[in-house]
């Protein structure tokens, strides 16, 4: 040890502080999510008047869960909102999906606007547009077409949205579907996710992913409207920022939003992975470091070598409780997220969360080999800070147009 150039030493150390960071990370999840997720909304409608919500779903495509997951909407326990379903293309199969449903409830103000508005480059914001500029009511939910709701999820969502609270979003996680890829699903957001989601969120950093989320509408209007967030593809992220940049606050609800969509396979899953950490490198470029090395494998190798630099100990053997304890952490956290049983055997926890682990440094390395972003039928690049530019697409005929939409 004595004969080791103090830079090389100094490198052991960081890397072993870093080491032990991360473990205050596991801590502080699964201490913050065991208080803060699963607590009962109680507040009662007489109490005070629960403020009216217009929920927008922007929605393209169909899958075979969008039907169910849209009727959990129609049918929630809360006393005044507005549906507004906004669709790009008349052609799209999920037009018949919502009349269907507002036929079969009548009594739910529910409207549909079809074509979008182009506003900026964020296909998601331009299809809202027309929804957000109708919305009645002073809190607006953003709600993908994935999400599922529960009878009180609303309710939970508006009493964390207290006095300096502009932004109230939901921690995404999974509903217990069929088959592995589900089980890969909700291994990611329920540890590796969920344990920075709730990290960031108890430390107020910014890590808001807009699947699921309640926003004030006269700070965005302040803001100058969905449409100021339009130039970027990550447009929650940039809306949770100039909230917190106008003084106001933000948090999680205390239940995670149940993603529930009908297409469920491990390759379209990465490929979303990927399009985020896409969406991450050009926005907070020192993920670039911070993420691999915050990855369990790669973090472990690291600290076993300078365990060994620094304490002599085995590095081996330190390897081996690093990764079993990350595991049985992550399975802690996992089952503090479903709160309840898990829908599958522990030994496909086991091969999923291996797959996880193994697949993240693959992943995030492939996001940083080819940086243009494929989302749904358009392709797109970033500059460095989140500005996006949509790339010229090739020619499809209607036949491939439908399929990709359905
Ligand atoms: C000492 C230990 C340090 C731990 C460092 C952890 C490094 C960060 C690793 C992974 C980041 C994962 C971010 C998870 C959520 C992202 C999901 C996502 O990409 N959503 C996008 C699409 O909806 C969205 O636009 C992005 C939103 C947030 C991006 C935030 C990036 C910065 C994250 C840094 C968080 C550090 C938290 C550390 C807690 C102590
Ligand atoms: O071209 C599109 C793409 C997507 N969308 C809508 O946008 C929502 C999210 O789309 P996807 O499910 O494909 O994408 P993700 O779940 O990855 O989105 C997530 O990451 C990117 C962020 O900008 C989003 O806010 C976040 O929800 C859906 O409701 C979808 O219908 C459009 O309206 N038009």
């Amino acid at each position: 040890m004595k004969h080791l150039p103090n830079s090389l030493y100094g490198f052991a150390i960081s890397l072993f502080v870093f080491w032990c960071g991360t473990w205050c990370v596991h801590l502080l999840a699964i201490c913050y999510g065991k208080f803060k997720l699963h607590k009962k909304s109680s507040k009662c409608y007489n109490e005070s008047p629960l403020p009216a919500v217009s929920i927008l779903k922007p929605l393209m495509g169909i899958d075979p869960n969008l039907e169910h997951n849209l009727e959990s909407f129609f049918t929630m326990d809360y006393p005044v909102y507005e549906l507004l379903f906004c669709i790009e293309d008349s052609v799209d199969p999920a037009v018949s999906t919502v009349e269907s449903l507002m036929t079969k409830y009548p009594q739910v103000d529910a409207t549909l606007y079809m074509g979008g508005s182009k506003v900026g480059v964020n296909p998601k914001i331009n299809n809202m547009q027309p929804g957000y500029s109708a919305a009645k009511h002073e809190l607006i939910m953003i709600s993908d077409s994935g999400i599922k709701m529960k009878n009180d999820t609303l309710l939970d969502m508006v009493n964390n949205m207290t006095e300096k609270y502009a932004l109230v979003h939901q921690m995404p996680f999974t509903c217990d579907r069929e088959g592995f890829a589900a089980t890969f699903e909700k291994v990611f957001f329920g540890t590796v996710q969920s344990r920075i989601y709730l990290s960031a969120d108890l430390l107020g950093i910014n890590c808001h992913t807009g699947m699921s989320c309640l926003l004030r509408k006269s700070v965005i209007d302040e803001l100058g409207g969905l449409r100021a967030f339009g130039c970027y593809l990550a447009e929650d992220f940039f809306i949770a920022k100039a909230i917190r940049d106008k003084g106001w606050k933000m948090r999680i609800s205390n239940q995670p939003a149940m993603q529930n969509s009908g297409i469920c396979d491990i390759s379209s899953f990465q490929e979303r992975l990927i399009r985020w950490a896409k969406l991450r490198v050009a926005m907070v470029p020192t993920t670039i470091l911070l993420e691999p090395l915050s990855e369990c494998m790669v973090l472990g190798a690291l600290a076993s070598w300078s365990a060994a630099i620094l304490f002599n100990w085995d590095p081996l053997v330190f390897y081996l409780v690093h990764v079993l304890t990350w595991f049985l952490s992550d399975w802690i956290l996992l089952s503090i997220v479903q709160n309840g049983s898990l829908s599958f055997h522990k030994f496909e926890f086991v091969v999923g969360w291996l797959l996880r682990e193994i697949s993240g440094p693959y992943l995030f390395l492939h996001a940083l080999w080819n940086p243009a972003i494929r989302w749904r039928r358009r392709t797109y690049k970033l500059q460095w800070g989140g500005i996006a530019y949509e790339l010229p697409s090739v020619n499809i005929n209607l036949s491939t147009k439908r399929l990709l939409l359905s």
